[in-house]
């Protein structure tokens, strides 16, 4: 049998049963949290609830602090009657609580359960606690008591936000001469079939852009900038989307690695995702050099990013939710173009193979033989 869906009855303050089914689940909610903490390692957790009073912050200070737990508030607060309206319909009406609904029957429920908010809410100005107060959609940010590196970082992930629909478009370079010889890393040139694919890839990005405007982002490799050369957009070169540097290990093939530094390829295989080649990078120092990138793409509407296989996996990530021990693993075809449309609960994703023929660099653990080549 399925649950109930929460009417705008249960958020009635003057709701006993309600009110102490909530309080219920947020127990439950923030359980889960300190679990995560303690067994995995948790560095940053979401409790995302309606906090709405001061006493209701007060209890989940009270009982983080107490647990050794650094809570930080966000308020989103919005007086746009507009953008209330926008944000219902867009974001609302597809929420769990929602599922199955007519939308117009959920909007309305859901500007009854706003009103039932308001008659308790006290916006957050409590001189104590650590918080970001979010007005109108990043009209204004007000800051109170951040203290921390990450408190730091979050508040300024924060005021990079916004809501209005965009596309972020992802696309390898062509297929290089390193990619047809194995070789790692390089700065080589596209080979004649990834040059077909920069001939090509204008129309792909036509038709899938339509008439919006589109900025181009590139790393400053050769094979990136040659594959987007015909794209008529703005174009950005940036050095932290370039390949994930190799080390020592910079223009050799899987095969030679093993034979070279045997204990490196094991190790490499064995956490991917954390292993550093010698005077080279891991995936994780990438995810690091990333942050600019994510920040300045969760600013901008459109943006098309033509990039290197292991710098491409962690940007799709990113957006997808991926874990990061399965990231460095995905496979991510040559001469493919990646739509993501970011939504309220997910992201969509769309993918336009380009029908070029391409070798593939696709490796599976413990092998060093590519996979089959892209037709
Ligand atoms: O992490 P793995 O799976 O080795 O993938 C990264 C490799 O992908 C390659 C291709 O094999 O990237 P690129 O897209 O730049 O051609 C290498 O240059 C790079 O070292």
């Amino acid at each position: 049998m399925e649950a109930a869906q929460p009417s705008a009855l249960f958020f009635d303050a003057h709701n006993e049963e309600g009110a102490r089914l909530r309080r219920q689940a947020a127990i439950r909610a923030i359980e889960d949290m300190l679990k995560w903490f303690s067994e995995e390692d948790g560095v940053v957790g979401i409790l995302d609830a309606t906090n709405s009073t001061k006493q209701r912050r007060q209890w989940i200070q009270d009982l983080l602090v107490k647990q050794g737990i650094e809570p930080m508030f966000v308020e989103s607060w919005c007086d746009d009657q507009e953008l209330i309206m926008h944000n219902i319909m867009d974001v609302k009406t597809c929420s769990p609580d929602y599922t199955g609904q007519d939308p117009d029957e959920a909007a309305k429920d859901f500007m009854e359960r706003i009103k039932k908010y308001e008659e308790v809410y006290e916006t957050i100005n409590d001189e104590s606690l650590t918080y970001a107060k979010i007005i109108n959609v990043n009209s204004q940010v007000i800051i109170n008591r951040i203290q921390s590196y990450v408190q730091s970082r979050i508040v300024y992930y924060l005021m990079n936000l916004h809501i209005k629909r965009r596309c972020i478009y992802l696309s390898r370079h062509g297929e290089s001469e390193f990619n047809l010889t194995g070789q790692l890393g390089g700065d080589s040139n596209l080979s004649p079939r990834g040059d077909l694919y920069a001939h090509k890839l204008p129309q792909l990005v036509k038709e899938a852009v339509g008439d919006q405007p589109l900025t181009v982002w590139t790393s400053t490799l050769k094979r990136t900038q040659q594959t987007a050369r015909f794209l008529p957009y703005r174009q950005m070169q940036w050095k932290a989307l370039d390949e994930l540097d190799a080390g020592v290990c910079d223009g050799m093939t899987y095969e030679e690695i093993k034979q070279e530094y045997p204990e490196d390829f094991e190790a490499r295989d064995a956490n991917k995702f954390e292993y550093r080649y010698r005077g080279g990078e891991s995936y994780r120092d990438v995810v690091a050099r990333l942050e600019p990138i994510i920040m300045e793409l969760e600013r901008q509407e459109n943006i098309m990013i033509v990039t290197h296989q292991a710098v491409l996996r962690c940007i799709y990530a990113y957006f997808m939710n991926v874990p990061q021990d399965r990231s460095p693993w995905m496979d991510v075809p040559l001469h493919t173009l990646i739509r993501l449309e970011p939504r309220p609960y997910s992201t969509l994703e769309t993918r336009v193979p380009a029908n070029i023929p391409a070798v593939s660099t696709y490796r599976e653990k413990g092998s060093t033989v590519l996979a089959a080549p892209t037709k």
